[in-house]
């Protein structure tokens, strides 16, 4: 079987998960090396919903479907100060850490690829560096009056006016209450501030509460995927 693609060493993961992964990358000028598979402990494939072709491929293979991916635009047409929002600072990480560690119950770091605790730590580690600026740019929390935390979102600027929403999740304590609605307005209104006209987030298709909540606010779904592990 000739596969037209090329894999990449998944440096980051790598350090933080002490798995051996790698990415492949579909490249109609590379043949791939079919040896290289049984390289690593994990090869993951990220493929649009649409490349049936593509998704045979990867099932011949010997890939298993993860999870599904939506990936979702809204226009930054408006863009308010939200109140009860700041942003987060090095002390709030410890929070942070416990919020992010115990909010994403979907994810493509899960068993049996990854160790029952890869995600929560993964999630932990995401929202600590935002706080510190490091691979995405900022954090804001949401809070009540009394100062409590409600929710974070966590946003990185793409080119020149783009931004994505990293990380957003409200705590349980505070669902259902539009503490969800307002870390969006909020992370708008970042995005306004950065003249960055076009706000990208992307979540799993099985997260319904996010999806009707992206939705609500305005997004329009760009694209679907799938996420396949050998
Ligand atoms: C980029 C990513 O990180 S994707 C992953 C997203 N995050 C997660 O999955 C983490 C776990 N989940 C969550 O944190 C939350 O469920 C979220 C973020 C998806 C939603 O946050 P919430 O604060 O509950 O959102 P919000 O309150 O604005 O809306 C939730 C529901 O409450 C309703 N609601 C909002 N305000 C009120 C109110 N005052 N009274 C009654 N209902 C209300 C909304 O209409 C909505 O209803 P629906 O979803 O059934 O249509
Ligand atoms: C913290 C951090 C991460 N990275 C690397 C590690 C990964 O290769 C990527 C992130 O991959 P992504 O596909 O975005 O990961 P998820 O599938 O977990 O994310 C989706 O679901 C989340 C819940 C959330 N909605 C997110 O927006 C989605 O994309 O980045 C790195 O290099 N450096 C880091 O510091």
């Amino acid at each position: 079987m000739r596969v037209h693609a090329s894999i990449k060493t998944l440096d980051w993961e790598n350090a933080f998960f002490q798995r051996n992964s790698a990415q492949l990358t579909w490249d109609a000028s590379a043949t791939l090396d079919l040896a290289q598979l049984d390289v690593f402990d994990v090869v993951q494939a990220k493929v649009d919903s649409q490349q049936t072709t593509q998704l045979d491929t990867l099932q011949q293979l010997g890939f298993r479907l993860v999870e599904g991916e939506a990936d979702l635009l809204l226009a930054v047409t408006v863009g308010e100060r939200q109140s009860g929002i700041r942003i987060a600072r090095p002390e709030h990480i410890p929070a942070l850490r416990t919020a992010a560690g115990a909010a994403f119950a979907y994810s493509r770091f899960r068993a049996p690829w990854y160790q029952p605790h890869d995600s929560a730590r993964f999630y932990a580690q995401w929202i600590e560096n935002a706080v510190r600026g490091t691979f995405d740019n900022q954090c804001l929390i949401a809070h009540d009056e009394q100062g409590k935390l409600q929710g974070f979102v966590s946003l990185r600027e793409l080119g020149v006016d783009e931004a994505r929403i990293g990380l957003l999740a409200t705590l349980p304590t505070a669902q259902g209450q539009g503490v969800g609605t307002r870390l969006m307005l909020a992370a708008l209104d970042w995005c306004r501030a950065r003249r960055r006209n076009k706000l990208r987030v992307a979540t799993q298709l099985s997260n319904l509460a996010a999806m009707r909540l992206y939705l609500r606010c305005g997004a329009t779904l760009e694209s679907t995927a799938y996420w396949l592990y050998r």
